[in-house]
């Protein structure tokens, strides 16, 4: 009989801690994902939830433990350029260019992707096919987070990691929310999801962060005090 050794996770988060601002965010955080995994991460204002998205996007490093891609450590340079191939980031600041159309928004970052097609289905998808033509700036806000939502699904990577996708979305907009990210998974995909918000994600790993409260201020800050100085 041989025995098989199990897959590695597409993405393991080995003891993982994180500072910002000189403060410590995350401590020794362990989680695996395979693929079609889903994580949330929840907790109040400033518990670290974007802050942890951005490590993981590559905006920062660890101050400890591992980020392992396949097994590779992500913040190796080479394994760094394809890793971040890997990543669909949906962020709070939704790069919105107001004077192009709603579908030009969309088909530019698919068309730097080295695609094409899939923009127009996308915005149909989200509702907005018979916005495509109109100019952005005449999207609200609710509109505005679903052409980004349509852009995870032009530029399709396998690894979303999404900061406060439902907020501005109206309750039919989440359960459209909740479909995409369902069927992102069917396909393999993984999710990981930061929100205070309550979102349906089946089988998704919950990470809550705890509360982070006032802290002694740093000569970071101090730096910044213009009045103290
Ligand atoms: N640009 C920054 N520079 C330094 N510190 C920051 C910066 N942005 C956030 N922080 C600090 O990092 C901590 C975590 O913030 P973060 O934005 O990750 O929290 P969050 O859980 O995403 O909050 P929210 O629910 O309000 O979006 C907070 O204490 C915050 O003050």
């Amino acid at each position: 009989m041989t025995l098989r050794r199990p897959p590695l996770p597409r993405l393991l988060l080995d003891n993982v801690s994180c500072m910002r601002n000189a403060q410590q965010i995350l401590r020794h955080v362990n989680v695996s994902l395979h693929d079609g995994g889903a994580l949330v991460l929840s907790g109040t204002n400033g518990s670290g939830k974007s802050t942890f998205l951005r490590m993981l996007a590559g905006f920062s490093r660890p101050s400890a433990g591992q980020i392992l891609w396949n097994g590779h450590d992500v913040t190796q340079s080479g394994i760094f350029q394809q890793y971040k191939l890997q990543l669909n980031w949906l962020s709070l600041k939704d790069a919105v260019k107001e004077k192009f159309t709603v579908l030009d928004n969309v088909q530019w970052f698919e068309l730097l992707e080295g695609k094409q097609g899939k923009s127009l289905p996308a915005l149909e998808l989200m509702g907005l096919g018979r916005l495509a033509k109109d100019k952005a700036r005449m999207l609200s806000m609710g509109q505005r987070k679903k052409l980004q939502l349509a852009r995870l699904l032009a530029i399709d990577r396998p690894i979303w990691l999404l900061d406060e996708p439902s907020v501005a979305l109206d309750d039919d907009g989440v359960k459209l929310l909740e479909y995409i990210i369902a069927e992102h998974r069917k396909k393999g995909g993984i999710v990981i999801v930061a929100t205070h918000l309550p979102i349906q994600i089946e089988d998704a790993m919950v990470l809550r962060l705890p509360p982070r409260f006032p802290r002694r201020m740093t000569s970071v800050d101090l730096l910044g005090r213009a009045d103290i100085l």
